[in-house]
């Protein structure tokens, strides 16, 4: 029997709240979820790949349906598999969505291919009966560490939020157990996010810390004014601070901001990797990239990317993905992030960790269970169930 992908399915499900950054609100969020259905049994049940995109860009289920699902579907079965014939190649999967497909501008194919290769790659560790991080640690020859640093990133701009109600929510999370928490600025004037940030700073204490994050919103002369204010306080980092794509803002910037400066949730492929890395100013030695392989063409991208990096000085220890999902975790454990994003208390049920996995000390230990390990949430998996059944 050949290996076969037999069907792929989309829904696009809304994950809308009244929060907003910086720069956009969620207010009309959405996010597709998607289901690779194979040939494969495992316990009597075919085995089935979820996958879906991270927050902050909308589902994609017109370009799943019109472009990427028909290719996988229509592709010679017998070409998508590995060497053993056992199972999928993730690559040569990747390969047949992306036929067809000129380079550059990548626009948000990237979340719509990052959201089938998560499920494709979930689908491929289960038909293995191995957890994603010990898929990958093999793999790569490494040794996998299920502990994973997380830190909560909450701190949004909410109607009616004062400073009070910002406090009890970061205090929340240091009773969840976390040691690093992430607060917005930039959506609103300089003087009152100085406020924010002291009352944060004080909530949580010398012995925790607090990252801030522009989401992208300011000009250079901005993003520098602020960089004065911050480097004041000993900050976790300073995350985008002006457009995605302007790499001379943010190595203007790093004359100003002696500390940690994040980046890269808004780059979506390798070559914009490649420019940050090369024309960012960013530095290997404190700073920190975020690219997030649920928007940016997935875990085969996200191998190149890791790729580009070394051969720039940078350590995969560098990397801290945005989006909070169990993707990213893999990742980390596997191939040795610097850690992963996590939002304790937003844009359920998608993010966040299987049932009973605690934050102590700021990390989290991964069980061990097949696949991504989306089985072990019930109510994610619950979703995902209702796709494939
Ligand atoms: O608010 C957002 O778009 C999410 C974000 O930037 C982050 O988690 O870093
Ligand atoms: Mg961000």
């Amino acid at each position: 029997m050949t290996i076969r992908i037999v069907d792929v399915r989309e829904v696009t499900k809304p994950i809308s709240s009244p929060i907003r950054n910086a720069y956009i609100d969620f207010t009309k969020m959405t996010s597709s979820l998607v289901a690779v259905i194979t040939n494969v049994e495992r316990n009597g049940r075919p085995v089935v790949g979820y996958g879906f995109n991270s927050n902050g860009r909308y589902g994609q289920g017109g370009l799943i349906r019109e472009r990427f699902r028909a290719r996988l579907l229509e592709a010679d079965p017998a070409s998508l598999l590995d060497a053993t014939k056992d199972n999928i190649d993730p690559d040569k999967a990747w390969a047949a969505m992306m036929s067809n497909e000129k380079p550059g501008g990548h626009g948000e194919r990237s979340v719509a291919v990052g959201t089938l290769d998560m499920a494709i790659w979930d689908a491929v560790a289960k038909i293995a009966d191995k957890p994603l991080f010990r898929l990958l640690a093999e793999r790569h020859h490494r040794k996998a560490d299920p502990r994973v640093f997380v830190y909560a990133a909450g701190g949004y701009y909410y109607p009616g939020k004062d400073l009070s109600a910002l406090r009890r929510e970061m205090r929340g999370y240091l009773e969840r157990g976390y040691t690093v928490v992430k607060m917005k600025i930039g959506g609103a004037p300089i003087d009152e996010d100085r406020q924010r940030i002291e009352a944060v700073l004080e909530e949580i204490g010398p012995t925790n810390q607090l990252a801030v994050d522009a989401n992208g919103r300011f000009d250079l002369e901005t993003a520098i004014a602020y960089a004065k204010m911050l480097r004041d306080y000993p900050l976790f980092w300073y995350e985008e601070a002006g457009d995605p794509l302007d790499y001379h803002l943010q190595a203007t910037l790093a004359d100003f901001y002696p500390g940690p400066m994040a980046t890269g949730e808004n780059l979506f492929s390798h070559q914009d990797a490649r420019n940050l890395i090369r024309y960012g100013g960013m530095r290997p030695d404190r700073d920190w990239l975020q690219f997030d392989c649920a928007l940016s063409y997935g875990l085969c991208e996200f191998l190149r990317t890791l790729d580009v990096l070394r051969t720039h000085g940078w350590s995969p220890s560098r990397c801290i993905p945005h989006g909070g999902h169990q993707m990213s975790l893999n990742i980390a454990a596997g191939l040795g992030l610097g850690g992963n994003e996590s939002y304790p208390d937003l844009f359920q049920p998608y993010g966040g960790f299987p049932d009973g996995v605690k934050v102590v000390d700021g990390h989290i230990t991964m069980p061990d269970l097949p696949g991504i390990g989306f089985e072990g949430k019930s109510d994610l998996y619950a979703e995902m169930r209702a796709l494939s059944a």
